[in-house]
């Protein structure tokens, strides 16, 4: 099957090149509508974007075919990742082939905003002069605040410590030793608001972050600081940087991002004052930048349409899972039982259980979403997959709760999922047996084993001679071969439970001929097939 690509937004073309070398066709499309767009979307399994494309539900709506969405660069706030979760679309980035370019745009953003660089050139361009206009200042011996000291974070302090800047971050999910380590003090935000001279964001636009910087905080801030953007539009609020600066709160802005790209009319109008400076986002337009997030993004890309791995996903902890030699046989056990408890259970259960032992403790994450995935497979219309099954599941009011248990008396590795007091079976246990071997292992209480694979018929049954019997015979006359079967019970002469493979699909008709026997309760045929 051919895999198609479409590759917007000026990604650039070696892009296309390295698809290529992965048998992958890709469409190079940097400028097209928004109406074209939709009507073509749909002919691919994967796109690639920059910060131009803004894609939500209506568009993902358009898109059947799609399997990823990767961004050819970091931020991924122009992607409903909602959205796409819930329509089983993994969405990838390429976390640091541009930190090297934006930093050292922001360094230059500094520097150009401490000297008046583009209002100066400006100046002399339009046949001017003005030398004592364009005072500026020194950025060495000033305080620059750093919030935000993730990669780009980082890498500007390294670079403007050797413009002897000395560095203070603001940063709640780093350590004190990255820190220590780059020669930053790891302040409190306000400690940091009052004693910078500059202040360089570099988070991404959360509640937390959005307006950090605005009339509201005016008091906090050291007088006279110089405020630089190159993360994301709105972190500063953009309606009060003039007020800032006219009451000499503060001194001048560099951005390079905006709450809307391009800016409205009435940004624009901002970024007229003589103390802002701007460029139009950026951060990451070189052609280092360009070439290694296009590679990483098309390798990343291919090696996921030919599930080789994951790397960069960033709505599907599990999916990247997949890969790992280790937990895969668990996931496929997991879906499997996954997909025995969707057709056991009585319509409309949704409280279930899922306990984990062993090395699955570890994965009980992925081993859940596997689970989920295989019971609603058979009831969704919508493709599942490790990506939506919880989604799905929440969606449908599904109660889960997951336990991790030390050991079991007879496997160190299993899987349990139970199924509420209302259905008739309430319990059932798995474990790997060896590669593609899984097996049945407890089914309420009562030992069997069975391995997961073909069509099962299971019931219970009264342990008294005959039973068997009475089933299999049923069974040959319409030509129903058995493959396995396990039987379990309570003792001698109690209640039991049989598992049986049968060779072939069972019909109504067929199933009802095993309803009807004698002694025999709780039918339930399962496909596996
Ligand atoms: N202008 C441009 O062209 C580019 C902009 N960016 C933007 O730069 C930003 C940073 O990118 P990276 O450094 O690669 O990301 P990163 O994930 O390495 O670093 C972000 C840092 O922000 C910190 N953080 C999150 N919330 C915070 C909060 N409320 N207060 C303080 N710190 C907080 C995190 O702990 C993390 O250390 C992103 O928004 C990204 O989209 C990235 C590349 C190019
Ligand atoms: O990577 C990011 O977060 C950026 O903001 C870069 O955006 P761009 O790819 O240059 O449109």
């Amino acid at each position: 099957m051919s895999l198609n690509v479409l590759l917007l937004d000026n990604v650039d073309p070696v892009c296309a090149e390295v698809f290529k070398e992965r048998n992958i066709h890709a469409d190079q499309r940097p400028k097209i509508e928004l109406d074209e767009l939709k009507k073509i979307i749909g002919k691919y399994e994967a796109i690639v974007l920059r910060s131009g494309t803004t894609v939500d539900e209506e568009l993902l709506s358009h898109a059947e075919n799609l399997r990823i969405i990767g961004r050819a660069g970091v931020g991924v706030d122009n992607i409903d990742i909602p959205a796409a979760t819930s329509k089983g679309v993994l969405v990838m980035n390429t976390p640091d082939g541009n930190t090297i370019s934006t930093a050292e745009h922001t360094c230059g953003m500094i520097i150009a905003l401490a000297r008046n660089i583009p209002q100066s050139v400006d100046r002399v361009k339009s046949g001017g002069w003005d030398r004592k206009k364009f005072m500026g200042t020194e950025v060495h011996s000033k305080t620059l605040g750093i919030v935000g000291l993730g990669k780009i974070g980082t890498e500007v302090a390294l670079r403007m410590k050797q413009f002897g800047m000395d560095l203070l971050a603001y940063d709640p999910f780093t350590t004190q030793d990255h820190a220590k380590e780059i020669g930053v003090e790891l302040v409190e935000l306000d400690d940091l608001l009052g004693r910078s001279d500059f202040l360089t964001v570099h988070t991404p636009l959360t509640e937390k972050t959005k307006n950090m910087i605005s009339l509201d905080v005016a008091d906090k801030l050291k007088p006279g600081i110089r405020l630089v953007n190159c993360a994301r539009g709105g972190i500063y609020k953009e309606e009060d940087l003039v007020p800032l600066i006219e009451k000499g709160i503060v001194a001048g802005a560099a951005l390079d991002v905006y709450t809307t790209e391009p800016p409205t009319k009435e940004l624009y109008e901002t970024l007229k004052n003589p103390s802002i400076i701007c460029t139009p986002h950026l951060g990451a337009s070189t052609e280092e930048a360009q070439e290694k997030v296009a590679v990483q993004i098309a390798s990343q890309i291919s090696d996921a349409l030919e599930n080789k791995n994951y790397k960069g996903s960033l709505n599907s902890k599990s999916i990247s899972l997949l890969t790992n030699d280790e937990v895969q046989p668990y996931v496929e056990l997991a879906e499997k039982l996954g997909k025995v408890s969707g057709q056991i259970m009585p319509d409309n259960a949704n409280n279930f259980s899922f306990e984990y032992t062993g090395i699955c403790t570890k994965y009980s994450e992925v081993l859940t979403d596997a689970i989920l995935k295989g019971m609603l497979s058979q009831y969704v219309s919508e493709s599942v997959n490790l990506i939506n099954a919880r989604h799905y599941a929440l969606e449908r009011g599904f109660k889960l709760s997951e336990t991790n248990k030390s050991d079991d008396k007879n496997y160190n590795d299993l899987i349990t999922i139970k199924l509420g007091d209302s259905s008739e079976y309430k319990q059932i246990s798995a474990a790997v047996f060896g590669p593609g071997d899984y097996r049945i292992v407890e089914i309420d209480g009562f030992g069997i084993e069975l391995r997961l694979e073909g069509d099962i018929l299971m019931y219970q049954n009264l342990d008294k001679p005959g039973m068997l019997a009475a089933v299999s015979s049923t069974l040959a006359k319409q030509d129903i071969n058995i493959g396995a079967l396990s039987l379990g019970r309570e003792g001698k002469g109690s209640n039991a439970i049989t598992a049986v493979i049968v060779d072939r699909q069972l019909n109504n008709e067929e199933l009802d001929s095993i309803y009807k026997l004698d002694g025999v309760s709780n039918v339930k045929y399962i496909s596996l097939s």
